[in-house]
């Protein structure tokens, strides 16, 4: 049943994510980031139960000591498959990772690419409300224009893309 996989999975990762928080001045349990991405999907029609599991367990690998060995046993390998597509090698230098984001979302699946849509969608929207705590005006800024080259390349959904264009058009100005 759909329900109980999307339950089980939030449950997953609520458990593991349960001593982080976001960057903002609430320290916003970071549970509710996977969440909303999860949500953002799900108010745009996507129902698919696979790419909506992956959307909650987006993270876990990249920031916990999840690997994809345990991903893979209690979710199969379509789930895992998915969030290994949207997760940066932490090994790499942060240069790196942000431009490999550039690179190789045009040749990721569709599922990982409705994923990193929202969840670019959610980041942005959380640096629109505030910026995080340590960040100044200019890192803002260049997460906006970072992110709108990444997304640049995964236009696989007209009201996720629609909702990204809006997002720059508020806070992307022409310099
Ligand atoms: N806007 C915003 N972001 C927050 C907040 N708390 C945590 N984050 C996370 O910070 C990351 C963006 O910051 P960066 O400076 O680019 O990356 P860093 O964390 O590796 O230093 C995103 O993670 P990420 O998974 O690496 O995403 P992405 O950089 O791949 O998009 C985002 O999810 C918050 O309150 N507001």
């Amino acid at each position: 049943m759909d329900l109980e996989k999307l339950l089980d999975s939030i449950a997953f990762a609520a458990e593991k994510h349960k001593n982080q928080r976001r960057k903002n001045s609430e320290a916003t349990p970071y549970i509710n980031h996977p969440i909303g991405v999860a949500q953002i999907l799900i108010k745009e029609k996507i129902d698919d139960i696979d790419i909506l599991r992956a959307a909650i367990l987006h993270d876990t690998v990249e920031d916990t000591d999840t690997t994809f060995e345990e991903l893979s046993e209690i979710f199969g390998p379509t789930v895992t498959d998915y969030v290994r597509e949207v997760t940066d090698d932490k090994t790499k230098p942060k240069h790196v990772r942000k431009q490999l984001q550039v690179d190789t979302g045009a040749h990721k699946s569709y599922g990982a690419k409705l994923i990193k849509m929202a969840d670019k969608i959610y980041n942005l929207r959380d640096l629109e409300k505030e910026t995080p705590v340590g960040w100044d005006q200019e890192r803002r800024d260049q997460y906006f224009i970072w992110a709108k080259k990444v997304t640049d390349n995964l236009k696989v959904h007209d009201g996720l893309q629609r909702q990204l264009q809006e997002l720059y058009a508020r806070n992307l100005t022409a310099k």
